[in-house]
This record gives structure tokens, C-alpha cells and sequence, in this order.
């Protein structure tokens, strides 16, 4: 348990000027692990420095790579070559984060060694059945808490099988734990997935030297790893996480008279659905020098003020957007008119019950919010709700966002209970945030 970090945000006026927000959380984890298998020496530019990503390089070392910051902030990882990670002599913690649970699950089922898995309260909680389902069939075993709930114990096997698994759910950590599974994994090892999700694992297991075939197919988005491949160490640029872009271009969308630059975001197509749902709802988000960096699309965000209007944005979508609903929602609640937000069953199973933040938290600030099934109704009128409420973060970083960001347009405060999670993946958020005017301090 830590002391709750209470923060307040105020209404604020026009936002001017230029941050870069920092590396994408989703690539981080991936160059860690991939580094830390890889043979010889890895570098890395951008790394996100939050909690999540420091559990996975804690991880890592305590399976055998080895993982250092230099002083320029630049990370450097050997590592010990596909199959050659290393009991940990002691439980793993990954405190608040996911992705690196399950894809650390995946990578640890095809090794001849038992390790223990544990998290914070709300990883706790999170269902993680989703991925020892598959793991089992490929020989891995796990002894888990009810509904495969962690701490957990993963019985890594000495001769893992191959599968070919079609995804029960859109899931990008889901589809790289069976993918890492596969490295260590004699054959070919696929996923197949109705709904395509972000694809940095496929691409950057290229990028390390792994054969990996993406194919479509009448069910779906095929990807298929050639199992024991020779991993070679490989430079990674980490372009700026759209994930916490997208709250300085929220607050730049609703706060009247903005006009604020967002440098360096990737755009990898699979993860830039809240920019295009954004611009449906009438935004004004330019790419300005749009080029590649690391193997991603990157452009600088310009965002200009622009009256919002209600839009409904697809089921489809989900998966390019999955953490960004939170905020689209603040922009949602300050537009004119209906927003419908369609087919969000997997924000339920997030860091938190994201769906019920969103109903609950607008709902208290003023909003006209219903949830109908797995969509989400959000009526504005045009003029922002009025705030003027304290708000449960809930372990949940994003819900601390998007409250916060909010904050800079409601009549009265915002104020969240404890912004400590935020640390999780957007370190230094209320300094940048207000380097481009927003009003977001420590005293209510
Ligand atoms: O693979 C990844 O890096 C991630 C996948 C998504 O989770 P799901 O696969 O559970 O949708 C996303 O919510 C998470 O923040 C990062
Ligand atoms: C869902 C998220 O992360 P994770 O699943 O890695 O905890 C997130 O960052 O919004």
C-alpha cells in the first residue's frame, strides 16, 4: 500500500506550446523481453520509465538477462538466447501491469522452470485464464487463485507442442503470450484473431531476426512464428505512446482557443483509432511531418480547438483505441449531441471496471451517461458538465487521466483521490500537462 496522492485540476485557459509525451508502454515491454533473449547487446532510445515497464526489466534480470540505464538515459540489455531465461529464485511482482504478466506467463511456459507471479490489488483481480487456456494446451500448468486469478505459479515445460489457437477475445497480450510461448517451441506456432490487434510483436520479432508469417484468412488475421529461432540483438527507437498522447490532444480538442503540438507520436495504424474517432467528432488533429522512426509511423500532433459533436463509433474499432475510451469519453461528455461508444466488454477487465468508471465518474460530474449491454450512451449538450467532484482512481492510471483532463474545462474541480498510478505509464503527466496551461496541483 502506498499514501494516496490526491490531485485537483481547475478550469484552465487556451493551451499553447509543444510537449513529447513518453515512449509507448506496449513497445517498451516487448524490447525488454526481446532484448533480454536476444544474443549480445541491445539498445534502447525512449524506453517509457513507468512502473509497468520497470516490473518487466526487474523481471527479466531476475530470469538472467542483464538490463541497465546509462547515465543519457539510454537502456542496454544482453541477453541469454531463446530457452535460456533462468528460474527466479524468488516470486515475480508486476504490480500493476497486464501486459507484462501475460506475456512474461507465455515466454516462462516453454522453460523447464517453475515461477511465481503476483501483482498489486487490481492486477489481482484481472482474469488471466485467457491466457493459461492456451499456455496449457501447448504443456505449460499453472496453479492459480479462483477464476485463474493471480498469485499464480507457472509450471514451465521442457517440451512444449505447437498450436494453432483462434482467439476467444481481441487481445494483443493474449495473442503474444502464445507467440512468446512459440519461440521456445519446436514448429509453428499460430494465432489466428477475428479482429486484428496491435501488431508490435510480430514486428518486432522480425526486427530481432524471427521468422514471422502474417497471412489473412477467411477467420481472421493469421500470424505465424517459425518456433526456436536464432534471436539477435537489435537497436529499438521507441516512438511516443499514442495511449498517453491521446490525453494532451483530448485537452487540446476541448479547451476553446487550444492550438498545441504533440511530438513524435506513433501512429501505428493498429493503435490510432481514438485519432480518427476524434476527428469524427469534428476535431481538428493535423499530422505534421509524418516519417518512420524505429519501423513505426510517427508524425507530430497539431491539435487546434474545435467544437465537438456526438458520433458512434463502431464495435471494430475497439481494438485500435482499447485504452483510450476513457478520455474519448471526457471529450464525449463536453460535445453537442449523442455519442454512442459500441462494444466495450473488455473495458471491464482492465487495471479496473473501465465501463462503469466512465458511467459513474461523467454521471457525478453532471453527464448524461447510459450504458446499454457492452455500449456506452453519452449525451452532451455542448457545454461541459459541471464537476465539482472528488473521483476514485481505483489503481487504474487512466481513470486519473481522464478526470484530470476533464478538470480543465468543468465549472468546478476535479479532484482524484490518488494519482499515484499514474506513474504506472505516463511519469511526470501533471508538470507536462500544465507546461501547455492546464491547472492540475497537488491542494484541492
Ligand atoms: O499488448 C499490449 O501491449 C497491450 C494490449 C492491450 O490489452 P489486451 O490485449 O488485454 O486488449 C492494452 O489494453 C494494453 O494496455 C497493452
Ligand atoms: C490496460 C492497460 O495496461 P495493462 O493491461 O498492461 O495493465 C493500460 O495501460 O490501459
Amino acid at each position: 500500500m502506498h499514501a494516496p496522492r490526491p490531485l485537483t485540476s481547475r478550469k484552465a485557459g487556451a493551451l499553447s506550446g509543444t510537449i513529447r509525451v513518453p515512449g509507448d508502454k506496449s513497445i517498451s515491454h516487448r524490447a525488454l523481453m526481446f532484448g533480454g533473449l536476444a544474443l549480445g547487446e541491445t539498445r534502447i532510445t525512449g524506453l517509457l520509465e513507468g512502473e509497468d515497464v520497470l516490473a518487466t526489466a526487474a523481471a527479466m534480470r531476475a530470469m538472467g538477462a542483464t538490463v541497465t540505464r546509462d547515465g543519457d538515459g539510454q537502456w542496454r540489455v544482453t541477453g541469454v538466447g531463446v530457452g535460456g531465461l533462468s528460474e527466479p529464485d524468488a516470486p515475480l511482482d508486476l504490480g500493476n501491469a497486464g501486459t507484462a504478466t501475460r506475456l512474461l506467463m507465455g515466454l516462462i511456459a516453454a522453460h523447464p522452470f517453475t515461477a511465481f507471479m503476483t501483482g498489486d490489488a487490481s492486477l489481482r483481480s484481472r482474469p488471466m485464464a485467457r491466457v493459461t487456456v492456451p499456455l496449457e494446451q501447448m504443456g505449460a500448468r499453472f496453479v492459480t487463485r479462483s477464476k485463474g486469478r493471480l498469485p499464480l505459479a507457472v509450471i514451465g515445460t521442457a517440451t512444449p507442442t505447437p498450436i494453432s489457437y483462434t482467439l476467444p477475445v481481441a487481445s494483443a497480450q493474449v495473442k503474444s503470450a502464445v507467440l512468446l510461448a512459440g519461440l521456445n517451441t519446436p514448429g509453428e506456432t499460430s494465432v489466428i484473431e477475428p479482429e486484428p490487434t496491435r501488431d508490435h510483436t510480430e514486428n518486432m520479432l522480425r526486427h530481432f531476426g524471427a521468422t514471422v508469417r502474417v497471412d489473412e484468412t477467411p477467420e481472421g488475421r493469421k500470424a505465424t512464428l517459425v518456433g526456436q529461432p536464432v534471436l539477435k540483438a537489435a537497436d529499438v527507437v521507441v516512438p511516443g505512446d499514442p495511449s498517453s498522447a491521446a490525453f494532451p490532444v483530448v485537452a487540446g480538442c476541448i479547451v476553446p482557443g487550444s492550438d498545441i503540438i504533440v511530438a513524435g507520436v506513433g501512429l501505428n495504424p493498429l493503435r490510432a483509432g481514438v485519432f480518427a474517432s476524434l476527428r469524427d467528432m469534428g476535431a481538428s488533429i493535423d499530422e505534421v511531418n509524418p516519417r518512420v522512426e524505429g519501423g513505426e509511423p510517427v508524425a507530430d500532433l497539431r491539435v487546434r480547438y474545435a467544437p465537438l459533436h456526438g458520433a458512434e463509433i463502431p464495435a471494430h474499432r475497439a481494438p485500435s483505441m482499447i485504452d483510450e475510451y476513457l478520455v474519448l469519453a471526457m471529450a464525449a461528455a463536453c460535445a453537442s449531441g449523442r455519442t454512442i461508444l459500441r462494444g466495450l466488454s473488455e473495458l471491464r477487465v482492465k487495471e479496473s471496471d473501465r465501463l462503469a468508471a466512465i458511467a459513474e465518474g461523467l454521471t457525478a460530474c453532471g453527464a448524461i451517461v447510459t450504458v446499454a449491454g457492452d455500449d456506452c450512451i453519452i449525451d452532451g449538450t455542448g457545454t461541459p458538465p459541471k464537476g465539482g467532484v472528488t473521483i476514485g482512481a481505483k489503481l487504474d492510471h487512466r481513470i486519473a487521466m481522464s478526470y484530470l483532463i476533464l478538470g480543465a474545462v468543468t465549472e468546478q474541480p476535479i479532484r482524484i483521490d490518488d494519482a499515484a498510478p499514474v506513474d504506472t505509464s505516463f511519469p511526470g503527466f501533471a508538470d507536462l500537462m500544465n507546461s501547455l496551461g492546464l491547472k492540475i496541483a497537488a491542494e484541492a
